[in-house]
C-alpha cells in the first residue's frame, strides 16, 4: 500500500487516535461578528454506532458566566453521528456537507475508478473513501461499514442499489437502526422513478416552474437552486434529523424517500394555500411577487449595478417613494395593475439616476425594503454580512457562507480544511469501521479500493 507523509501545514491534521483535530472558524470579518467557538467533538473510532448524540454540557444555560470557556468543549449538534454519502452531483453533497457542518462524521464514499461525473465541490468537513461497489467485495465493504453507520445518503435513480444487492431491505436487516437516505428527483415510485434528470425537470413536474419568468417569456429557472438544493439536500437533511429523532425514541432506523420534485412542491405551500387571496390570478409575470409589480422588482443604477425593492405594505411603500423624491399624489394607486408597466419605467428612469452606493445612503437604515443586489465579489465586504460573519475563508482562501441557522450553544463549526481529495481517508476510515490491515492490503491489492493519501511538499 502507499505510504505518505502529511503534508507540511495542510491544516489541521488528525490526531493518532483518528479523531479529527478541533476544528477553528475563521469568519471572513471578526469585525463585530457573533463569537465563532472553537472546538469539535467528533466521534472517537470504536464509538457504538447509533448512539444518541451527547447530552448538552450541564450547566450550559443562558447567564452562565462559566458558558464561553465550557463552550469550546461543547460537542456540535450533531456530533456523535456516523453518515455515510454516497458521491453523487450537487443535492446529496450539499446534504452531507450540511451534517457535516453541524458536527456529523460524514465518510463519502467516491466512486473507484474515479468518475469525474461526480466530482463535489462541497466537501467541507467530509473524509474520503474510494471504493468500487460494482465489485462484491466492494459492496460487502459497504454493507459492513453500514453496519456501523447511523445514516446512508443514497443519490441513485431508483433500482441501482436494488441490482448492487445494497437496496434497504438487505442494509435494514443488517442494521436496524440505520436511516437509509434516498435522494433523488422523482422518488422510488411511479412513472418517472428510473428516468434520468435534473433540476429544472423535477422543478417542472412540481408545478412551480409554470409560476417562474417574466411576462410573455417562457417559464425561467433560477439556477439549479430549487430543487437540487433547496427541495433536495436540504429537504433531505431535515428528514434525516426528523427520523434521528425519532430514533431517540422507537430505538429504529428508516428509509427516507426524499423525492427532489416533491420536496420543491412542498416548498410551494405557500403559492397553493394562497390562492384564493387574488395574489397569483394574473398571467406569469404580472402579478405581485412574479415581477410584475413596480414595488417588487430590480432597477438598474446609474453605475451598472442594481437595487432590490421588495416594498410591499403600503407604509414601506410610501418610503420607497419618499427615498426615490416621487409623490404619490402624482402615480397612479400602488395596486393599479393596469399601471405597473408604466410605473416600473418611472421608477426605472429614477434608480438610473443615482450610483448603487448613493441609493445606499439613501435607503439604507429606512423601511422603503430597498438593498442592493451585491454580486460574489462584494457580499463578504458588506458591512451588514461582515457585522455576522456571515462568510468564511478556509485555509486555502476559499470563501463561502457560513453554516446557517446559528444555534446560541451548539453552532455549526465547519472545516476550514479543503475538502478531501478522492480516496484520502480510505485507510483510516476503513480501520476505523473496523477493518484489519490485511483486509485493507487484500481490498487495496484486488484494486476494490484507492488510497490517495496526499505527498509531502517539501
Ligand atoms: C443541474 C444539476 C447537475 C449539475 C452538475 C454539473 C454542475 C456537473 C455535472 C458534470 C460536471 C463536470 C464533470 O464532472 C467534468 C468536469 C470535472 C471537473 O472536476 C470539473 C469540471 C467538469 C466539467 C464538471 C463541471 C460540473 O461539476 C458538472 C458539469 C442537477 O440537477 S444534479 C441532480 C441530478 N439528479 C439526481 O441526483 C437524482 C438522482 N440521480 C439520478 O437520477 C441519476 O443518478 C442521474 C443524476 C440522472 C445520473 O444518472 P447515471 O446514469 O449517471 O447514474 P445512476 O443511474 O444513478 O447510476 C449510478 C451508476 O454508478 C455506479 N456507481 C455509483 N457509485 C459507485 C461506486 N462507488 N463504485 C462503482 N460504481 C458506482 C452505480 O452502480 C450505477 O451504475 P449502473 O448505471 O451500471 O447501474
Amino acid at each position: 500500500m502507499p505510504t505518505a507523509r502529511p503534508k507540511p501545514g495542510g491544516g489541521p491534521g488528525r490526531r493518532p487516535s483518528g479523531e479529527p483535530a478541533a476544528r477553528e472558524t475563521q469568519a471572513v470579518s471578526t469585525a463585530e461578528g457573533p463569537r465563532q467557538s472553537t472546538g469539535r467533538g467528533g466521534a472517537r473510532p470504536g464509538t457504538p454506532p447509533g448512539r444518541p448524540p451527547p447530552e448538552p454540557a450541564a450547566g450550559a444555560a443562558a447567564g452562565d458566566r462559566c458558558l464561553g470557556a465550557r463552550q469550546a468543549a461543547t460537542a456540535m449538534a450533531l456530533s456523535g453521528v456516523r453518515v455515510l454519502e454516497l458521491a453523487g452531483l450537487a443535492p446529496a453533497p450539499l446534504c452531507g456537507m450540511i451534517l457535516a457542518d453541524f458536527g456529523a462524521r460524514v465518510v463519502r464514499v467516491d466512486r473507484h475508478p474515479y468518475s469525474a461525473i461526480t466530482s463535489d465541490r462541497q466537501g467541507r468537513g467530509k473524509r474520503s473513501l474510494a471504493l468500487n461497489l460494482k465489485r462484491p467485495p466492494g459492496a460487502a465493504a459497504l454493507r459492513r461499514l453500514c453496519c456501523a453507520a447511523d445514516v446512508l445518503i443514497e443519490p441513485f435513480r431508483h433500482g441501482v442499489m436494488e441490482k448492487l444487492g445494497l437496496g434497504p431491505d438487505v442494509l435494514l436487516r443488517d442494521n436496524p437502526r440505520l436511516i437509509y437516505a434516498r435522494l433523488t428527483g422523482f422518488g422510488q415510485t411511479g412513472k418517472y422513478a428510473k428516468s434520468a434528470g435534473h433540476d429544472i425537470n423535477y422543478l417542472a413536474l412540481s408545478g412551480v416552474l409554470s409560476k417562474m419568468g417574466r411576462k410573455d417569456e417562457n417559464p425561467y429557472a433560477p439556477l439549479n437552486l430549487l430543487a437540487d438544493f433547496a427541495g433536495g439536500g436540504v429537504m433531505c437533511a431535515l428528514g434525516i434529523v426528523i427520523a434521528l429523532y425519532e430514533r431517540t425514541k422507537s430505538g429504529k432506523g428508516q428509509i427516507i424517500d426524499a423525492s427532489m420534485a416533491e420536496g420543491v412542491a412542498y416548498l410551494s405551500s405557500f403559492l397553493w394555500k394562497s390562492q384564493n387571496l387574488g395574489m397569483w390570478d394574473r398571467p406569469r409575470g404580472e402579478n405581485v411577487l412574479d415581477s410584475g409589480a413596480p414595488y417588487y422588482e430590480t432597477y438598474k443604477t446609474s453605475d451598472g449595478k442594481f437595487m432590490a425593492v421588495g416594498a410591499i405594505e403600503p407604509q414601506f411603500y410610501e418610503t420607497l417613494l419618499k427615498g426615490l423624491g416621487l409623490d404619490s399624489d402624482e402615480l397612479p394607486s400602488q395596486l393599479s395593475y393596469s399601471d405597473w408597466p408604466k410605473m416600473k419605467k418611472k421608477f426605472a428612469s429614477v434608480f438610473a439616476q443615482k450610483t448603487q452606493a448613493e441609493w445606499c445612503s439613501i435607503f439604507d437604515g429606512t423601511d422603503a425594503c430597498v438593498t442592493p443586489v451585491l454580486s460574489f465579489d462584494d457580499v463578504a465586504s458588506h458591512q451588514h454580512n461582515k457585522q455576522r460573519s456571515s462568510f468564511i475563508k478556509n485555509d486555502e482562501e476559499e470563501i463561502s457562507p457560513r453554516p446557517a441557522p446559528l444555534l446560541s450553544r451548539t453552532p455549526a463549526v465547519p472545516s476550514l480544511k479543503r475538502d478531501p481529495f478522492i480516496g484520502e481517508h480510505t485507510e483510516e476510515i476503513l480501520l476505523e469501521y473496523g477493518f484489519t490491515k490485511e483486509e485493507i492490503a487484500k481490498l487495496y491489492s484486488d484494486k476494490v479500493i484507492e488510497i490517495n493519501k496526499p505527498k509531502a511538499n517539501l
